[in-house]
C-alpha cells in the first residue's frame, strides 16, 4: 500500500503514523537501479528456472551450499584489471570493515573449502545458487545484479572434472529443450596461451593481464586489443603470436603450431575423447579465442553461446588450480562454472521454449452465507492437512468466484451453503467436467 502525506496518519502493517513518500507524497515504488522485483509469475519462471539447476545438481551427485551475499572486500581485490573487480559493489559497514555485495560465487566457495580444511574428505562436488552484484555506472543501463548457479569440484586435477561440468551444462540444456544446434560451447585451455608467451620468453606475471585482454575478442576491435597487449609491453611479433594462435579453430592446427606433446594439447585431446564417451561431443568445440575473463583460470576454460551468435555468453567457467594460495592456502585444484539467470531465459524467449508456468490450485472453499464461514475454515483446514491447496474465498460474489477459480486454475469448488450445511454436506463442483454433487463434509478427500 502507498504511503502518501495526505493520508500519512493511515496505519499500515503497524507502520507508525509518519509520511514516507517524497514531495508529492508517494514512495518510490521501484527497486533500485539496476534491480529487479519478481512478481508471482517472474517467481513461477524463476523457481521453475531454478528447479531445473537444481535437479541437474542432484542428478550429478552435487551437494548444495551457500554463502552470505556480503563478503569481505579483500576476497576480491585482484590487480588484473578485470571488469568485475573494477566494478565491485563495495562499502564501509558500521564497523569500518570493507565489505562487498559479492559479484561473484567462486571466491566464497574457496573460501568455505579453506575454512573446513581437513574436516572434508576430496573430491569435493558442491554448488549453490545466489545472486550476485555489480556497481555499474548506469550509462549502459545494463542490471546490477542476477542469480549465478555454480557448480564447482575441487581436488580434481585431471580433467575428468571438466568433463563432468560440461556434461551437467548440457544435461541442463537438454532439460530445458535446448539442442545443440541451438547452443554450442567452446572449449580452450589457458595453457595455450601460457606456451605462446613462453615461445615469446614472455614472463609468468603478465599471464594474467594478457588473458584479462585477450578475453574482450569480440568485444573491442583487434586494434584495440593490440594496443592494450603493446602496453604491457609486449612486442608486436609476440603480440601477432598471440593473436594468430588465438584465432585457430582447429586442435591439430594448434599442435602443429605449438608441437606435440604441449600440456595444453593433451589436456584438450582428452576432454574431447571424453565428450565422445559422455555423448556430448556435438555440443563442444576448440576455440583457442576462449580464455574468459576471470583473472585465476589456470587451465581449461568454456563458455556456452548461442550459435545465433544474438546472445552474451549463457555460461562460462574453468579450472582455477592456484586460487586458494591466493588467499594463503594449501592450494587445492578446482573447476568450476558459473550459469546466469538473464541470458538463458533471452534464449528460452527466442527459441519458444518458455514453459506454461500458470498458477493452480486444488479447492476454492466459499461459504455462501456469513455466519458459514466457520465451517468453510474447518473443512479448509481438514482439507490443507491433507495437503491439498486450498483458496478460503469470502465476501465475493459466486460470480467473482467462478472467474476466480478459472484465474487460478482450480480443479474443484466447494460450497458451503445452508440447505447443504444443514445436512452435514457440501456441495463440490468439479470445474473440468462441470460435474456436481453432494458430499458429506466429514468425507471431503
Ligand atoms: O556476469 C557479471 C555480473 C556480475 C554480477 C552481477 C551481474 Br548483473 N553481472
Amino acid at each position: 500500500r502507498l504511503f502518501s502525506s495526505a493520508s500519512s496518519s493511515t496505519l499500515t502493517h503497524g507502520e507508525a503514523s509518519s509520511t514516507h513518500g517524497d514531495a508529492d507524497g508517494v514512495v518510490e515504488v521501484n527497486p533500485p537501479r539496476g534491480t529487479r522485483d519478481f512478481t508471482p509469475e517472474d517467481m513461477r519462471l524463476r523457481t521453475w528456472l531454478f528447479d531445473q539447476f537444481r535437479e541437474v545438481s542432484r542428478i550429478m551427485a552435487f551437494e548444495e551450499v551457500d554463502f552470505p551475499v556480503l563478503e569481505s572486500e579483500a576476497l576480491f581485490i585482484r590487480k588484473a584489471g578485470e571488469e568485475i573487480t573494477q566494478q565491485l559493489y563495495n562499502f564501509e559497514d558500521k564497523g569500518g570493515r570493507r565489505v562487498v555485495l559479492r559479484p561473484e560465487i567462486t571466491p566464497s566457495l574457496a573460501r568455505l573449502v579453506i575454512k573446513q580444511g581437513k574436516s572434508v574428505s576430496l573430491p569435493l562436488k558442491w554448488f549453490t545458487i545466489g545472486q550476485c552484484w555489480r556497481y555499474e555506472r548506469m550509462t549502459r543501463g545494463r542490471r546490477r545484479e542476477h542469480y549465478q548457479w555454480n557448480m564447482d569440484i575441487f581436488g580434481v586435477p585431471k580433467v575428468r572434472a571438466e568433463a563432468e561440468l560440461l556434461h551437467a551444462i548440457v544435461l541442463l540444456f537438454q532439460r530445458l529443450g535446448i539442442t545443440s544446434s541451438d547452443v554450442g560451447i567452446r572449449v580452450s585451455s589457458r595453457k595455450v596461451l601460457q606456451a605462446v608467451l613462453n615461445m615469446y620468453f614472455i614472463p609468468e606475471h603478465l599471464f594474467t593481464e594478457v588473458c584479462v585482454i585477450v578475453d574482450k575478442l569480440g568485444k573491442i576491435t583487434r586494434e584495440e586489443i593490440e594496443k592494450e597487449l603493446i602496453s604491457t609491453g609486449l612486442s608486436s611479433e609476440a603480440v601477432q603470436g598471440i593473436i594468430n594462435v588465438l584465432s585457430l579453430k582447429s586442435l591439430s592446427k594448434l599442435e602443429e603450431v605449438l608441437g606435440s606433446g604441449v600440456e595444453a594439447v593433451a589436456d584438450l585431446k582428452k576432454l574431447f575423447s571424453f565428450a565422445e564417451q559422455y555423448g556430448y561431443a556435438d555440443w563442444i568445440c576448440f576455440d583457442a579465442s576462449v580464455v574468459r575473463g576471470l583473472a585465476y583460470y589456470t587451465g581449461i576454460v568454456f563458455e556456452a553461446f548461442d550459435r545465433e551468435g544474438k546472445l552474451r555468453a549463457i555460461c562460462g567457467g574453468g579450472r582455477y588450480d592456484r586460487l586458494l594460495s591466493t588467499f594463503g592456502s594449501e592450494d587445492i585444484p578446482a573447476c568450476g562454472f558459473g550459469f546466469g539467470d538473464a541470458v538463458i531465459v533471452e534464449l528460452l524467449k527466442e527459441k519458444g521454449l518458455l514453459p506454461d508456468l500458470s498458477r493452480q490450485i486444488d479447492d476454492i472453499v466459499f461459504p455462501l452465507d456469513e455466519e458459514l464461514e466457520g465451517p468453510a475454515s474447518s473443512i479448509a483446514s481438514s482439507l490443507r492437512k491433507k495437503g491439498r491447496s486450498v483458496d478460503l474465498v469470502e465476501d465475493k460474489r459466486l460470480k467473482w468466484v467462478f472467474k476466480h477459480a478459472e484465474r487460478i486454475n482450480a480443479s474443484r469448488l466447494i460450497l458451503v451453503g445452508n440447505s447443504e450445511w444443514e445436512r452435514g454436506m457440501v456441495r463440490v463442483k468439479i470445474l473440468s467436467t462441470r460435474e456436481e454433487f453432494e458430499v458429506k463434509a466429514g468425507e471431503l478427500e
